[in-house]
């Protein structure tokens, strides 16, 4: 599926939303992306082959797959499934609890133990923080981070001129693979024809402007 196939996929779904919403940062943002909203299996199914495609095309050596509370979870597992349908690749797949467990099998790591190199999965970066989280978690528990794949790279200055992500590429000497990001949304809203969606654009470019990286 190509970047223009992807974006009609997430405005269909209503996954991707234009109008007025705030962030974990704080932001008051004109667009947001809910992957909660990816909520049938037909969808589900759709969403994992994306990241799949991603994946097997960045050519991202790991060992597990982590998909970070709460929306990390079904991408996790839905990716592990598609990997290895569509790409023959066996991967295991894992997730951590928000609030630890005292009891049963204890702990706040669910599936496979955090080892090796770990490929971290989520739906979006704005400022970072989650993904930080993320690297903490799979630190803590001896393993290390391999990389991280996202739908949606918004392109937002992290704590300095550069982009979130581009802190965590340096931070921690890892790739960032991402299958949109907010350029192309703004170029997809250039071309089409649709009214509503044209109104939106120059809301679009003004945030750009104000925590965008260009
Ligand atoms: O880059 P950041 O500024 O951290 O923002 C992006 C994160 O915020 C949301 O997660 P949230 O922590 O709200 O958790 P959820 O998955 O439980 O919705 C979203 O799913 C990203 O993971
Ligand atoms: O920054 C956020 O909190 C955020 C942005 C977005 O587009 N989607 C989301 O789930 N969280």
């Amino acid at each position: 599926m190509d970047k223009n196939h992807f974006i009609e996929f997430v405005m269909q779904t209503g996954v991707l939303k234009l109008g007025e919403f705030t962030l974990k940062s704080g932001r008051q943002s004109p667009y947001f992306f809910n992957a909660g909203l990816f909520n049938t299996g037909a969808q589900l199914s759709t969403l994992a082959n994306g990241y799949a495609s991603a994946i097997a095309e960045s050519g991202l050596d790991f060992d597990v797959l982590f998909g970070p509370a709460y929306k990390g979870i079904p991408l996790a597992a839905t990716t592990s499934v598609a990997l290895a349908n569509n790409h023959q690749l066996d991967k295991p797949y894992a997730f951590n609890r928000k609030e630890a467990k005292d009891h049963g099998e204890g702990g706040n790591i669910v599936g496979h133990p955090l080892q090796g190199k770990v490929l971290i999965i989520d739906d979006v970066i704005t400022a970072g923080t989650a993904i930080r989280e993320a690297i903490d978690i799979i630190k803590a528990n001896g393993a290390e981070p391999a990389g991280v794949v996202i739908a949606l790279d918004r392109m937002e200055k992290g704590k300095t001129e550069l982009s979130a992500i581009q802190e965590v590429e340096r931070d921690y000497g890892i790739p960032v693979v991402s299958i949109i990001s907010l350029n192309d949304i703004i170029d997809y809203l250039q071309t089409s024809e649709d009214e509503q969606n044209q109104s939106y654009l120059s809301a679009m470019q003004t945030y750009r402007q104000e925590y965008g990286i260009n």
